[in-house]
């Protein structure tokens, strides 16, 4: 039998083809190459050195990236320092046979699958490692075909117990997908943007003010691209306290410092074969910088308190609401780090530069069979909501607890909105509203002047709903009724009113 491989640069098999009849090949026949299984991290530990030679290479020819042991302790030195998927310990070896190895292991804490290599009739050891933690054993003589069967199997186990942890990792921190509302030019042109940067693997940087939706563009990037089925997983540098930033993105070993009670891996493994997205990666302390650069250009990552390397492979997608440009200008972000991250760049715009969007999220966001009246909508499209999308969400949600009627009014509206949007109040030409009469119990109150950059819509509002009311001779129901609003809404503005008396004269 005669076998043909096609090895890459870094001697990882891209092919192979068999030839069964003592390598002769018939003139009109072509040579079929098989692409070999995904590659195993493959250790393999016995002391037999001719037959852990050809194990290895038979291994390697097979495409699997190997290394041989032929001690315990050898191996010990290996598993800290790389990281494998399945290992196979010989059980009887001279020094640290294989259940002291696994044991070793177990003690570890090491992640990894492994089958052990027993003589015959010793079944009972082999059922010792298997509950030692071990996941399969393969009695010698074996053929290596057989061996290898079995470490496919060992890491297809290993795989399925990652995933396990990256969905739970997932689960527990995900937020449902939310739709990337707006039509604006300016809107349209991110869309066309990230069609443009997601399919490919480099890193994205999204800029934006706080509440622009860097998060929702990150997620649009991710479905879109290839890897729309693997994990997505969020963090952000600001919300965590410095020292935890790199235990959360790297990962820790128990004991590595107080309260590190178990091993835990990092967001980086947590997102291996997917995207991770750091939100205001401005914030990453200084210390850090060079160990995340070190990941995005190999892969590799040392959990702290751990000199074992990790490899993985994970899409970056990082967003601010810093200018990095000039935070690496004052020397607080890494220059190398930030071209690195900046490979494509998005822009995100301020909700007031979006035309139209402001209604259009108004739409979006309003709950079923709710309304908004026509002044509502004019002070809030006038606002520049210096909060982004995020602030115009909250506003809605107050005010839909505030209103009546499900439709939202100016007076469920916060006092900034409605002083920023600059809104005239029914629209009049006169220069001043003077209120012509007071409740008895109201001192009184100073002229208003239209227009004039001190008063605000909700003095206005107050002026007026004052002025009705004393015209009603302090008939709430009347008051309400000329007003054309709920009676309990009339109580909530004069409640309002009088808080804000009694904070005045305080
Ligand atoms: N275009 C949009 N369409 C619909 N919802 C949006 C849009 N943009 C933002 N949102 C919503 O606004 C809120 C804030 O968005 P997000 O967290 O993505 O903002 P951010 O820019 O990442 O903010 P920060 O910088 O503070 O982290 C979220 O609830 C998000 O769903």
């Amino acid at each position: 039998m005669l076998t043909i491989s096609l090895w890459n640069s870094d001697r990882t098999v891209i092919a192979h083809c068999t030839l069964d009849n003592g390598g002769y090949l018939p003139p009109t026949q072509g040579l079929l190459f098989k692409m070999p299984t995904t590659p195993i991290r493959l250790l393999l530990v016995d002391d037999e050195e001719d037959y852990l030679r050809s194990c290895v290479k038979y291994m390697q020819r097979k495409g699997h990236q190997v290394q041989g042991a032929a001690s315990g302790a050898e191996a010990m030195s290996l598993l800290e320092q790389q990281s494998f998927e399945v290992a196979v310990f010989d059980m009887n070896m001279p020094g640290m046979n294989g259940l002291e190895l696994m044991q070793r292991v177990r003690e570890a804490g090491l992640d990894l699958e492994v089958v052990f290599l027993t003589g015959q009739g010793s079944v009972e050891t082999a059922v010792s490692a298997m509950k030692l933690g071990a996941c399969d054993y393969v009695t010698k003589p074996c053929s290596l075909g057989d061996l290898e069967h079995h470490c496919l199997l060992a890491r297809d186990r290993n795989q399925l117990r990652k995933e396990n942890k990256q969905l739970k990792a997932i689960v527990s921190r995900s937020r449902p997908a939310q739709p990337l509302i707006g039509e604006s030019p300016a809107m349209k042109e991110v869309v066309r943007l990230i069609e443009k940067v997601a399919p490919t693997s480099k890193p994205v940087l999204i800029e934006g003010e706080s509440g622009t939706g860097k998060e929702v563009v990150a997620r649009a990037i991710q479905q879109r691209s290839a890897l729309a089925d693997h994990p997505f997983v969020t963090i952000n540098c600001a919300a965590l306290p410095e020292p935890l930033v790199e235990s959360e993105l790297f990962g820790h070993l128990k004991g590595a410092f107080t309260g590190a009670t178990s091993d835990k891996p990092g967001l980086f493994e947590i997102a291996d074969g997917g995207t991770l997205f750091i939100d205001e990666i401005g914030e990453l302390p200084l210390g850090l910088q060079p160990k995340l650069l070190r990941v995005l250009e190999d892969g590799s990552l040392r959990r702290v308190g751990c000199h074992r390397e990790r490899r993985v492979k994970v899409r970056l997608i990082a967003a601010t609401n810093r200018h990095l440009a000039d935070e690496v200008q004052a020397g607080r972000f890494r220059e190398d780090l930030y071209y690195r991250i900046n490979v494509l760049s998005l822009s995100l715009p301020p909700l007031r530069h979006r035309e139209g969007d402001v209604q259009r999220l108004i739409q979006h966001l309003l709950p079923p069979h709710w309304s908004l009246d026509a002044n509502a909508e004019a002070a809030m499209i006038q606002y520049h909501w210096p909060g982004n999308v995020r602030q115009l969400i909250n506003v809605i949600e107050r005010a839909t607890i505030l209103a009546d009627d499900q439709e939202i009014t100016l007076d469920d509206l916060p006092s900034e909105v409605l002083a920023g949007s600059g809104q005239q109040y029914g629209g009049a030409s006169t220069p001043t509203a003077t209120p012509t009469a007071t409740p008895a119990d109201e001192p009184p109150r100073s002229s208003l002047v239209l227009g004039s950059p001190d008063v605000t819509v909700d003095d206005l509002v107050k002026a007026h709903v004052l002025e009705v009311l004393a015209k009603q001779d302090g008939n709430k129901a009347k008051t309400a009724r000329k007003l054309g609003i709920h009676r309990r809404k009339l109580y909530r503005l004069l409640e309002r009113y009088e808080q804000n008396l009694s904070t005045e004269v305080v």
